[in-house]
């Protein structure tokens, strides 16, 4: 049985300081797949995701989420994504556990009782209430990383999860993704790594696309 598409990108065009990122990019996106978006450097795999995760409006094409239009239902779209960003997104006067409660206010796919837990698994026991200006690079990522094992989001758009994250915390990124996925949910992803744990993967290659 052929599954319906959850996100649905048609004809998708981007440009950038007048030259085109991508023409012409159509796929769909079904419950329990993972898609990993590939690229050059420049080639506009940020840039895509921005754009699927409503950030930026600059495209032409459409975006179809459960067969509507993403502008038709944006409440239902965002409250099923949880997106990740290039950077970490991680205030430093702030500690692991205030980044997290601030993150589970704003979004309410973000469960609160799990902050703790969810600090544990990503390797920050006993760093819970220190300011995140002094933990490292890989440590604050792993902050914001956090937030994939508090949520019930069944979209997952994450930009670069493993940047700054040693071997130890990429193969239980891994993990958690097969998790996801094998679980029903879904992913698009950029990722300089290759993906040896996570299942069947879609790769989309946008150095095709682009256009002049
Ligand atoms: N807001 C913007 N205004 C103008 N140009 C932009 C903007 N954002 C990105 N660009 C340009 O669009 C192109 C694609 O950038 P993008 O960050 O999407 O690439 P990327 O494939 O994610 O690169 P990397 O692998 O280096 O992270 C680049 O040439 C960049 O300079």
């Amino acid at each position: 049985m052929l599954l319906e598409p959850l996100l649905n990108i048609v004809d998708l065009y981007c440009e950038r300081d007048e030259r085109v990122l991508f023409e012409g990019l159509s796929f769909g996106l079904v419950a329990g797949e993972l898609v990993q978006i590939e690229g050059a450097n420049g080639s506009g795999k940020t840039t895509l995701l921005r754009i699927l995760s409503g950030l930026s409006g600059d495209y032409e094409g459409d975006v179809f989420w459960c067969g509507e239009s993403v502008e038709k239902v944006r409440d239902d779209f965002f409250s099923s994504l949880l997106y990740f960003g290039h950077q970490p997104g991680v205030k430093g006067m702030l500690t692991p556990v205030e980044n997290l409660q601030w993150y589970s206010a704003i979004h309410p796919a973000l469960l609160a009782e799990k902050i703790f837990p969810a600090l544990e698994v990503v390797g920050l026991k006993g760093y819970e209430d220190v300011p995140c200006h002094s933990l490292s690079a890989g440590q604050n990522r792993r902050v914001s990383l956090a937030r994939l094992y508090m949520n019930t989001a069944k979209l997952w758009i994450l930009d670069e999860p493993f940047t700054a994250i040693d071997k130890s915390g990429v193969a239980a990124k891994e993990r958690l993704l097969a998790d996801h996925v094998a679980s029903g949910g879904s992913v698009i992803l950029t990722t300089h790594h290759d993906l040896t744990s996570c299942g069947s993967v879609t790769k989309i290659n946008l150095d095709q696309l682009m256009g002049t």
